[in-house]
C-alpha cells in the first residue's frame, strides 16, 4: 500500500495504474476505521483491482460546537489496518491540498439537504458534498463506495454523481452491525457501557418496524407506530427524529405508498448523536 499525500502524488499514482488497464474503486472515510469501512473496502475490490481509500476529517461538514476537535483520529492504526487487505494507495490529503486554499462550500444539497440529518446539522451536507466533489476531482475514480448507514448522505451524493461526475458510479454497500444489532459507527466510541446499551434500542426499532412491515395490514403508519414505541422504552435516548421516506425522492411517504422506503432513526445517546436506517419495501 502507497501512502500519499499530496494530490500530485495521487495523481500519478491513479492514471499509472489506468495505463495499465485497471479501474479505480474509491471509498472516502473520515478514519477511525472499524468493520464497517473494512467491508466497503472489500466491495471497492469486487468491482476494480485499483482502490483508493482517504481518510480526511472534513471541516466543512462539522457545525460550531459539533465534534471537529474531538473527532477520533488514528492514522497509524487504520493504516496497519487497511495494509495486507488490497489497498492500492491510502490518500491523507491535507486541508490546504485539498481545498486549495479555498475552505469554503461549492455544493448545494437543496431542499433534502435541510430535512432529517440537514434539519439537525445545517450546512452538513453542503459540506460534505463540497469535501466529495474536491475528493472526486482528485482520485478521478471509475467507482465509489458508501455505506448504506449514511442513507441521506448516500442520496445526495448520487445526485451530484448524476449532475457533476457521470463517469462515477457510485455502489452502496450494507450495514455492518454488531451482534446485539447496533451499526457499527466511529462515534461508538464515545458511548459509555450503558449508553451502549440504550443505543442497542434503536436497531430494535428497526427490526420492530420490519416485523410490523410484515405482518398482515402493515402499512406507513404502523411500521412508525412500531418504531415509535420500540424507541420510548429507552427514554435515556433523545430522539430526534423517527421518519419513513421513499428511497427514490427522500420525501416522506403517507399510508397507501408502495415501493422502496427508507425508515431513519436519529437520536443522542449520551452526548453522541447516532443515527440508522433500514430499506422497508410496501
Ligand atoms: N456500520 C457501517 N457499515 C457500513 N458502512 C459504514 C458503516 N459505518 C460507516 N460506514 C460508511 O463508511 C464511510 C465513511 O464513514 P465515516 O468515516 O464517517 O464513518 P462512520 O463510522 O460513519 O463515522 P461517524 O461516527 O462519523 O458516523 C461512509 O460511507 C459510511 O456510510
Ligand atoms: C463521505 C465522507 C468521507 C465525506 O467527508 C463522510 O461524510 C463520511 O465518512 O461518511
Ligand atoms: N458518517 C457521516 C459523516 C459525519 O457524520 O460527519
Amino acid at each position: 500500500m502507497q501512502r500519499v499525500s499530496g494530490i500530485n502524488e495521487l495523481t500519478a499514482a491513479v492514471e499509472a495504474a489506468k495505463k495499465d488497464g485497471l479501474e479505480v474503486a474509491f471509498v472516502p472515510t473520515m478514519g477511525a476505521l472499524h468493520e464497517g469501512h473494512l467491508s466497503l473496502i472489500k466491495e471497492a475490490r469486487r468491482h476494480a483491482a485499483f482502490v483508493v481509500v482517504s481518510i480526511f476529517v472534513n471541516p466543512l461538514q462539522f457545525g460550531a460546537g459539533e465534534d471537529f476537535e474531538k473527532y477520533p483520529r488514528a492514522i497509524e492504526e487504520d493504516a496497519e489496518k487497511l495494509d495486507g487487505i488490497g489497498v492500492s494507495v491510502l490518500f491523507t490529503p491535507t486541508v490546504n491540498d485539498l481545498y486549495r486554499g479555498n475552505l469554503n462550500v461549492s455544493e448545494s444539497a437543496g431542499h433534502i439537504g435541510e430535512l432529517y440529518e440537514g434539519s439537525a446539522r445545517p450546512d452538513h451536507f453542503d459540506g460534505m458534498l463540497t469535501v466529495v466533489a474536491r475528493l472526486f476531482e482528485a482520485v478521478k475514480p471509475n467507482y465509489a463506495v458508501f455505506g448504506a448507514k449514511d442513507a441521506q448522505q448516500v442520496y445526495l451524493v448520487k445526485q451530484l454523481a448524476a449532475q457533476k461526475f457521470t463517469g462515477i458510479e457510485i455502489i452502496v454497500a450494507p450495514t455492518i452491525r454488531e451482534s446485539n444489532g447496533l451499526a457499527l459507527s466511529s462515534r461508538n466510541r464515545y458511548l459509555s457501557p450503558a449508553d451502549h446499551k440504550v443505543a442497542e434500542h434503536i436497531s430494535a426499532a428497526l427490526r420492530s418496524a420490519q416485523q410490523a412491515a410484515s405482518t398482515p395490514g402493515g402499512s406507513p403508519q404502523s411500521v412508525l407506530q412500531a418504531a415509535t414505541t420500540e424507541m420510548t422504552k429507552a427514554p435515556e435516548a433523545k430522539l430526534d427524529y423517527i421518519a419513513l421516506v421513499d428511497a427514490d425522492t427522500f420525501e416522506a411517504v403517507n399510508d397507501g405508498f408502495t415501493g422502496r422506503a427508507i425508515l431513519l432513526i436519529a437520536a443522542v445517546v449520551g452526548e453522541t448523536r447516532l443515527i440508522d436506517n433500514t430499506e422497508i419495501t410496501f
